[in-house]
Parts: structure tokens; C-alpha cells; sequence
């Protein structure tokens, strides 16, 4: 991982607009299903990322053929001559964790080492093995290393115990393939989930009812490549608009689906920011000093977790004390340390952050410590009236596509130092 470092001059309104790209989390999946079809998938406005590197590396070290034509991504997994996938690659990326379901469809048999649990809390397996269990999959951990084969997939009625993004995608991909009927009760209902089943159904499966808290997957015997364009990525688009409040900017933030944001909107519009809707663009407005507010992260459409760290940047400067409560990840805190560097006043309790608002944040020696806690960061030195040098910035990479360049064009100060 690059241990670049940013140095940012913060304190200057940011003006002008900036577009957002294809979705991180989105396209991991995309990826990992492109798996299940002989021939070659087209995907379009997948984002220049690390972690879509990483997922890259896992297809081809499967026996999949991988290029970029222009901004088309061309994946053939017509011959995959591996089932296995060892502790370094797996270590890279939890989300390889997705390819569990297609290669279990594709082989009948699957070996990866367990992605472990990283900075935001302990991120466990058990519901997805839970579910591949029900669809007739027997599955054994051991030294490490999750080993799952299966006779035939069989459709069956699977309850998740929580509603978890990556059971719910390696689920609707392995019974894609599975014969008969499945039922995912308690299914993930994020937008990333609707934009596979799309995807899914272009390669001629039967998925229904994304986007809602039970799928209805009727398995198929076949499933053909196909081509589908990724959701842009809501997560980029909702710390932009941050950037322009945080800054007292005048930004439009591009391509983005408004429906998507509506809890990250909502709530920053509680808190005072003006923000105008459109079609496939927000406009951020300067507002003022913003108001404190309490938030709490919840499975979609509630408040995204991967907002959090962001959001509390924002109210670290507000006027009143806020309270964050933090319900998806355990450790989603570790950006409090590095905040109150920059002056914050925040207190943690358990899964709880009180968080006094300051007059203004300071410029400071900060760390990344994950993606959307350097993303948080990011923000508070813009909105920061001093310098900041923000290390490790390699984490950031993993979901900001060409961050540096898009921020200069908003009139950002900001350079990044290669280490
Ligand atoms: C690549 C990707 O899409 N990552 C997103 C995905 O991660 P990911 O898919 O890993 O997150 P999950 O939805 O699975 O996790 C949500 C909660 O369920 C728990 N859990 C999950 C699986 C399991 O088998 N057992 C279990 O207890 C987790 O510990 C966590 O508390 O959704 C998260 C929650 O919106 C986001 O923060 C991540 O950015
Ligand atoms: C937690 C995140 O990603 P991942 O699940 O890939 O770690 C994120 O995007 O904020």
C-alpha cells in the first residue's frame, strides 16, 4: 500500500463541479460475477482503484483474461484453471471474500484464506457460509482457510441473522446457478445490491426483489457474459458535497443518483447545509457554521456507516454538541484520535462518539487509519484554515478515484508527496 502523504492548505471555499465515478462497492461484485459465464463481460465506468486492482489480480490468478479497452473493462473467464486463492491475495481486500459464491457455482469447489478482520472492527464469515451452507454446501475452516465444495447447489429459503451487504451478494450469486428456488430473507437492501441483480439478470438469471428484504432467485442452468454499466459511487458522491459544505464552497457535484443519497441529505440538511437536488447532480450552497445534529449509521436506507467518519468531520466544527452513534462496525472510531489532533473535542462511549463543536479545526500531523477515516480526515483539512499533512494516504486510494486531480479543480491546495 502507497505511503504517499497529502499536504493540504485548507481554508479556501472550494468552486465549480466534480464528477463522481463508478461505485467502489458496486463494482467488486460486478467483478466477482463475471465469474459465473463462459466468454467475455463488459464492464463499463469501473473506477481506477486499488481494491479493483486487487480484485482484478484474484480473476486473473484464477485463470480469467483481463483487459481495458479505453474506459470498457473486458473480463473472459472462459477457462479458470484455479479454485484457490492464497492468504496474500485474500490479505489485500475483504471483498474477495465475493468470489466464495461464483466459484462455487462455476467449480463446485472453493478455497480461500479467511480475509481476517481489518481496522473497522472483526467483519466475521458467518453469514455467508451460513447461507452457502443451506444451499448444500459443505464447508470446513481450518489452519486459516475456508474450504467449501458442493455436490449441486440446491435453491433453498435462507434467513440472515443480519442484513449483510457480501452474504447477501455471494447468496444471489451462487444461487443464480443453484437448482430451483431460493428465498434470501433479511437481504441487503443497498443500492450495490440492485445494480448486481441487474447485472445478474443481463447474464440471463432470475433475480428479483432487490432492494427490498427478501430475494427471489430462481436458479438457472447457464448463464451467458453480458455487459452493464456500474451505479455511479455514492460514498465518493456524499463526502464531495461534504467537502463543499465543510468549505463554505459552491460546488456541483455530477453523476450521481439522488435517490442513493437521500439519508446522507437528509441529515446534512438538519444540520443547515443548503443543497439543491437534481436529476443526476447536487449543488452545494455556502451555509454558514452548521448546526450539531445526532446520527446514527443503520443498513440502507438508513445512514451509511462508510459516511460516519466523514459526517463527524464535519460536526467537529459545529455549533452545539452531536451525538454519533456507530451500529454496523465495532472499531468505526479510530478516525477520533487523528480529528482531535486537528482540535476536535470528541468523547467515545462504547459505540457512541459526543462530539463538542469547535470553533474551527487546526492543521495538524494526521494519520489514515482506513478508507473513509482518511476520507473524514481529508475533509477536516480542507475545512482546516492551516496546513495539514495527512499520511498514509494509500488507504484513501482504495476508494477515491484521482482524488488530488478532482480536488484542484474544485481550486483545492493540496499536493501529494510520494514517499
Ligand atoms: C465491498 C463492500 O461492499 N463493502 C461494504 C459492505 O461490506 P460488507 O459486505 O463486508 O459488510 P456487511 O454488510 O457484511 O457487514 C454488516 C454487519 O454485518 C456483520 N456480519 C457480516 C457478515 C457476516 O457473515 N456476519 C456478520 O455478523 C458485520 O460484522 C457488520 O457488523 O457493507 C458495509 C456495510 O454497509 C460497508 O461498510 C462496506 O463498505
Ligand atoms: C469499509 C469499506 O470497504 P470494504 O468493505 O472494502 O473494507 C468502505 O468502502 O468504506
Amino acid at each position: 500500500m502507497a505511503m504517499d502523504r497529502y499536504v493540504i492548505t485548507g481554508g479556501q471555499p472550494l468552486e465549480g463541479s466534480i464528477r463522481v465515478s463508478g461505485a467502489k462497492n458496486a463494482s467488486l461484485p460486478l467483478l466477482a460475477a463475471a465469474l459465473l459465464a463462459e466468454g467475455t463481460s463488459v464492464l463499463l465506468d469501473i473506477p481506477h482503484l486499488a481494491d479493483v486492482r486487487n480484485m482484478l489480480d484474484v480473476l486473473e490468478h484464477l485463470g480469467c483474461r483481463v483487459n481495458w479497452q479505453d474506459e470498457a473493462l473486458l473480463i473472459n473467464a472462459s477457462s479458470l484453471r484455479d479454485w484457490s486463492v492464497d492468504e496474500e491475495l485474500m490479505r489485500r481486500m475483504r471483498a474477495s471474500n465475493l468470489i466464495l459464491g461464483p466459484v462455487l457455482a462455476r467449480h463446485g469447489r472453493v478455497k480461500i484464506a479467511m480475509p481476517g478482520g481489518c481496522a473497522i472492527g472483526s467483519r466475521p464469515m458467518d453469514q455467508h457460509l451460513k447461507g452457502l451452507a443451506e444451499l448444500g454446501v459443505k464447508v470446513k475452516e481450518k489452519h486459516g482457510y475456508i474450504e467449501a465444495w458442493t455436490e449441486e447447489l440446491k435453491g433453498e429459503h435462507v434467513y440472515l441473522d443480519v442484513p449483510s451487504v457480501g452474504a447477501t451478494e455471494n447468496l444471489m450469486m451462487a444461487a443464480a446457478l443453484a437448482r430451483g428456488t431460493t428465498l434470501i430473507h433479511n437481504a441487503a437492501r443497498e443500492p450495490e445490491i440492485v445494480d448486481l441483480q441487474n447485472f445478474l439478470n443481463k447474464m440471463g438469471a432470475k433475480v428479483r426483489g432487490a432492494g427490498l428484504d427478501v430475494l427471489r432467485i430462481e436458479g438457472v442452468e447457464t448463464l451467458h457474459p453480458a455487459e452493464h454499466a456500474v451505479i455511479p459511487d455514492r460514498i465518493e458522491a456524499g463526502t464531495h458535497i461534504m467537502a463543499g459544505v465543510i468549505t463554505q464552497g459552491d460546488i456541483l457535484v455530477q453523476n450521481v443518483i439522488p435517490e442513493h443519497l437521500e439519508p446522507v441529505v437528509a441529515k446534512l440538511r438538519q444540520a443547515g447545509a443548503r443543497l439543491e437536488v437534481y436529476d443526476d447532480a447536487v449543488r452545494v450552497r455556502p451555509c454558514g457554521r452548521l448546526k450539531a445534529i445526532d446520527l446514527k449509521t443503520m443498513p440502507y436506507p438508513g445512514f451509511p456507516t462508510d459516511m460516519q467518519p466523514q459526517f463527524m468531520a464535519l460536526l467537529a466544527s459545529a455549533e452545539g454538541t452531536s451525538v454519533i452513534t456507530e451500529t454496523i462496525f465495532e472499531n468505526r472510531f479510530q478516525h477520533v484520535d487523528e480529528l482531535r489532533r486537528m482540535g476536535a473535542r470528541i468523547r467515545v462511549e462504547g459505540r457512541t462518539a459526543v462530539v463538542h463543536g469547535a470553533e474551527t479545526l487546526e492543521g495538524a500531523f494526521v494519520e489514515a487509519t482506513d478508507l473513509r477515516a482518511g476520507a473524514a480526515l481529508f475533509l477536516a483539512a480542507l475545512g482546516a484554515g492551516e496546513a495539514t499533512v495527512l499520511e498514509k494516504v494509500g488507504h484513501i486510494d482504495r476508494g477515491y478515484e484521482n482524488l488530488e486531480e478532482k480536488y484542484r479543480g474544485l481550486g483545492a491546495r493540496l499536493r501529494r508527496v510520494r514517499a
